[in-house]
């Protein structure tokens, strides 16, 4: 590192795990002590504003595009950096957690890019964690290769995707390293560890540093992200504007700041990406104590909805305006086991795939290698021999603060089935989450913890609303866990139990079910550590 070590260090509370000593190294550990000592506090008071304006709103403040910004939209002559090297590309960009097969699966999928999740599709246990960051080094070292025990055999072909990793978000923590006395923010361990064992690494390969930037809520945490990406390469003697960053607007207030996100991070911006499982459950988790925004069941609220049209439409227009990407989110539909369930779910990627290549995206997310062909098929429709279709303005498509909040169109009560759904999904999804497990085929669909998030603050809404009552809510709660333990005798169905209690039928509505839960249950610390 070219500058002296911290004074301050990041204090190690786990126990060694297999192979850790790889990751966990003096200098790995000094590198992400820097970038905590740099930016803890600015993350503490962000996280704060976070709260005084979710206050605001549901005290009734309106949300608008900001004024004080309003030269930067209009101002046309700024771009984002061009693409780098292996991000020209990205009709077909497939997302999953860094876990050891699926690595090799992902990469080798076909897909252009593979977004290796430690956010969503993450449980974020210590193994996870380390584990992930161990499996994607020993990718671009091209020493992953297995053989499981039944003899399959798992091996990187020559043309893989190009790897953008996806940190946690700016709310979580990570309590297995200290600083100060405190965890750190998870977001910095993610990001840290990684580029500081494979920044030069993916240069040297010819590629670069790449990053998937989740939960953003405005311009001042793209600003913040942007500042560790400065600091990181200077620490690490690498050229400034060699990071590249596609930010998700996947809350209801990023999708009023997506110039200025795009502007803030403009040096280092690969896009914006469109998640629209997080974006839903920011809008509930925002306006959930309006009846306007009462949401019917999570089936009925389609992409075809106009407050959603206007979401995608705005973010397409607004990326291509500043020569950036615009990335398409995930249809949920996963192959089935059966022939006729497995024709269904590609003729639902398809049909979403198409809206997005025929709106100006410019490439698009599938959750499984077996949906990797139908995307690239559409999008080679669309694109052809192009890279991607940045050209395509979108001038056409004027949205308006009104459009990206006109819920009311779609809202309405649910049906038992959709609540009897939301409950079975989120009690389903937490077990697997408290077991390590951060994504899941549930009922033909994938679901992460956006979408689990969906099902628990549905329930909390629906409640509120009093569209659906109490009683009925705990009945299919008990009707559900016994479900769960009948098919899962180890589910852990006390701690599920109580999970979904406090996340989803608490008065007050915790932001998130994860920091929660990470910290009864995820956490294990050392007992000699020190
Ligand atoms: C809202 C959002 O943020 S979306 C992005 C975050 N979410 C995700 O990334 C979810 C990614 N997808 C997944 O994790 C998985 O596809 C699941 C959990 C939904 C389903 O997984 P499975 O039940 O294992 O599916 P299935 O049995 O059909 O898998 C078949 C093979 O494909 C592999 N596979 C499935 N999905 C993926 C993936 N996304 N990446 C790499 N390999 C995959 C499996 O590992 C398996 O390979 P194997 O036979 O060599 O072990
Ligand atoms: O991260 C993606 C989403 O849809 O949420
Ligand atoms: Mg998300």
């Amino acid at each position: 590192m070219s500058t002296s070590a911290p004074t301050r260090h990041v204090r190690l509370l786990a126990a060694p795990g297999d192979r850790h000593d790889e990751i966990l190294t003096p200098a790995a550990l000094d590198f992400v002590g820097h970038l905590v000592d740099a930016f803890v506090g600015r993350r503490q008071d962000l996280l704060k504003e976070r709260r005084r304006q979710a206050i605001r709103l549901a005290a009734g403040a309106p949300l608008d595009f900001p004024l004080a910004t309003a030269a930067v939209r209009a101002d046309l002559s700024w771009r984002v950096a061009a693409p780098a090297p292996g991000l020209s590309d990205r009709r077909v960009e497939i997302t999953g957690p860094p876990d050891r097969r699926m690595t090799v699966n992902a990469l080798n999928s076909g897909a252009r890019v593979w977004m290796a999740d430690f956010e969503d599709a993450t449980s974020p246990t210590w193994d996870n964690v380390i584990g992930g960051q161990l499996n994607l080094l020993d990718a671009i070292e091209r020493r992953i290769d297995l053989t499981t025990e039944a003899g399959k055999e798992y091996r990187l072909g020559e043309r893989l995707a190009t790897i953008m990793v996806r940190p946690r978000g700016w709310h979580l923590t990570e309590e297995h390293l200290e600083f100060d006395g405190r965890p750190v923010p998870a977001s910095l361990v993610d990001f840290g560890l990684y580029f500081f064992h494979c920044a030069q690494r993916q240069i040297d390969a010819g590629y670069g540093p790449y990053f998937y930037l989740p939960k953003l809520e405005n311009r001042y945490e793209a600003r913040l992200w942007n500042d560790v990406f400065v600091l990181a390469q200077e620490l690490l003697g690498i050229p400034r504007g060699t990071v590249r960053a596609t930010v998700l607007i996947e809350t209801i207030t990023a999708a009023f700041e997506m110039e200025e996100i795009l502007y803030e991070l403009r040096e280092h911006s690969a896009g914006l990406n469109a998640g629209r499982w997080d974006y839903l459950f920011s809008l509930i988790k925002t306006f959930g104590h309006r009846t306007d925004f009462l949401l019917p069941d999570r089936s009925r609220v389609t992409m075809t909805a106009p407050f959603l049209r206007a979401y995608t439409e705005l973010l397409v227009r607004t990326c291509h305006r500043r020569g950036a990407h615009a990335i398409g989110g995930m249809a949920a539909h996963v192959p089935g086991r059966d022939l006729a369930a497995h024709d269904a779910a590609l003729a639902e990627v398809r049909l979403d795939k198409e809206r997005e290549a025929q709106d100006g995206f410019d490439g698009s997310w599938v959750a499984h290698p077996g949906l990797v062909p139908v995307c690239r098929e559409v999008f080679d429709g669309v694109l052809g021999d192009r890279p991607h279709q940045i050209e395509r303005t979108r001038d056409d498509a004027e949205v308006t603060a009104a459009d990206l909040l006109s819920v009311r169109r779609v809202s309405g009560p649910p049906t038992p089935e959709g609540v009897r759904t939301d409950i079975a999904v989120a009690l389903r999804y937490f077990d697997a989450w408290l077991r390590g497990q951060g994504a899941v085929a549930l009922y033909g669909l994938m679901e992460d913890a956006a979408t689990a998030e969906i099902a628990r603050v549905q329930i909390w809404q629906w409640l509120r609303h009093r569209v659906v009552d109490q009683e009925t809510v705990l009945r299919l709660l008990d009707d559900e866990l016994a479900a769960l333990g009948a098919e899962h005798p180890w589910a852990a169905l006390d701690e599920v139990r109580a999970l979904f209690e406090r996340t989803a039928l608490e008065p007050e509505l915790p932001l998130f079910f994860t920091p929660d839960a990470y910290t009864r249950h995820l956490v294990r610390h050392a007992e000699a550590a020190s």
